[in-house]
């Protein structure tokens, strides 16, 4: 352990993969049989590397590309000044400052890596200390296809979850769940059928787990008028309704006359939509992502506003791998006003992971926060590769729900509200 290094940065390496995500229905579509992500080795001028992990696309691959070429001879201690520089950078080709939070987010993560592995501390140390040891994630259940349909030639790909297209496949998700990882509060991923039927999977939960938190997130599947039948039939059942309508002032239509609190990860993603939704009484519960906040640090923070205006929190999560796991563990094992058990897709996604296994498990609903130093977790260069061919040879560049969903129902339209 040692920073009389030189601690400056000499490489940002950028690599976009590819791995295996079953048929997960929501209001967009269905997932494509890949998703995308992109890794990041940030190298110091000591050796020393630092992982990140972002969502991935052609746009966040250029952006990250992009950042790696401003990085280079800054201290990676230099947090602050690394994301301004980044954010200067990407300023005048992507104005929406949520958009750039994803770049600034990825590289904050790996820096905050390098720094733990130079001083030979975990990151939760760097964030203030962790409040917990282990950190409580939801099951997220999700309608979905028992196999991606043969297309192009290439067979049908099944899975060991089965098809979950009613109350019962639901509850035998979450029994599987369960069984497997001991998750004690779920999740629905909604706004796939008509609002009664999400609502019937709902009550199936609870009558199979009685006293368990439930959400239901429809992505603003539905209008206002429906947000509110829903809230009023799910009093009592659901902890949150997460995203049932679209917008700041769509959700404070719904929250003026709502039983349950209202989530989102959908209308406050950056700084600028707190103020309108706190005036507004949009929301009760904010989901965090650090991958869009801006990183670890400004997620810390982000919950101290929430905490001054009596916002509960939850963790928000896209189909991610195990460096993302680690960082969202660390961050949400020091942020004390933690109210509510973070949202995973790991359990979709983990047989492909790029990291040595053995540090991060899903154990009774939660996962210890690693304790060696930085994240934690190593990578495996051997996976690493074999993901990077994946996304080579996949030519997929960019996720599409709804283009494969029309590939395989002609007739499917997107409509948003639906119902
Ligand atoms: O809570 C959310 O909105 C999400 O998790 C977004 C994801 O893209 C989810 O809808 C999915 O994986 O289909």
């Amino acid at each position: 352990m040692s920073t009389s290094g030189d601690t400056r940065i000499r490489e940002l390496v950028v690599t976009p993969i590819a791995f295996r995500d079953p048929p997960l229905l929501n209001s967009n579509g269905v997932h494509e049989p890949l998703a995308l992500r992109v890794i990041l080795q940030l190298v110091l001028e000591d050796g020393t590397v630092g992982l990140g992990e972002s969502p991935g696309g052609t746009a966040r691959l250029e952006r990250l590309k992009a950042a790696a070429k401003v990085v280079v001879g800054m201290d990676v201690f230099d947090t602050t000044a690394l994301s301004a520089a980044i954010d200067a950078a990407l300023l005048p080709t992507v104005p929406s400052s949520h958009e750039r939070g994803w770049t600034t987010s990825a590289v904050e993560v790996a820096c905050l890596d390098a720094q733990g592995r130079l001083l030979g501390r975990p990151v939760v140390d760097l964030l203030g200390g962790a409040v917990r040891d282990h950190v409580p994630f939801a099951a997220y259940l999700f309608y979905k296809w028992g196999e991606h349909p043969a297309l192009d030639g290439r067979a049908a790909v099944g899975d060991d979850w089965g098809e979950a297209l009613d109350p019962a496949g639901i509850v035998e998700q979450a029994r599987l769940m369960r069984q497997r990882y001991g998750f004690r509060s779920f999740k629905l991923k909604g706004g796939v059928f008509p609002p009664d039927e999400e609502i019937a999977a709902i009550r199936a939960l609870a009558e199979a787990f009685p006293g368990e938190p439930l959400r239901l997130d429809p992505n603003t599947a539905w209008t206002v008028e429906t947000s509110r039948y829903v809230a009023r039939e799910l009093d009592g059942v659901l902890e949150y309704l997460e995203d049932p309508t679209k917008g700041i002032p769509g959700m404070a239509e719904v929250a003026k006359n709502s039983p349950l609190p209202l989530a989102t990860n959908m209308c406050v993603i950056a700084w600028e939509h707190l103020r309108p939704a706190v005036e507004q009484d949009a929301i009760q519960v904010l989901l965090t992502d650090h991958h869009y906040w801006g990183g670890l640090r400004r997620t810390r923070e982000l919950a101290a506003v929430c905490e001054a205006f009596g916002l509960a929190l939850s963790m928000h999560s896209n189909s991610h791998l195990g460096i993302s796991l680690a960082a969202m563990t660390h961050v949400a094992a020091a942020i004390p006003n933690l109210d509510h058990s973070c949202d995973t897709h790991y359990p979709w996604n983990s047989a492909d992971d790029v990291i040595v296994p053995g540090v991060l498990e899903l154990r009774d609903g939660a996962v210890a926060v690693p304790s060696g130093p930085g994240l934690g977790v190593e990578l495996d260069h051997d996976a690493l590769g074999r993901l990077h061919r994946l996304y080579v040879d996949s030519g997929m560049r960019t996720r599409d729900d709804t283009g494969y969903m029309r590939r395989i129902q002609p007739d499917y339209e997107l409509r948003l509200p639906r119902w």
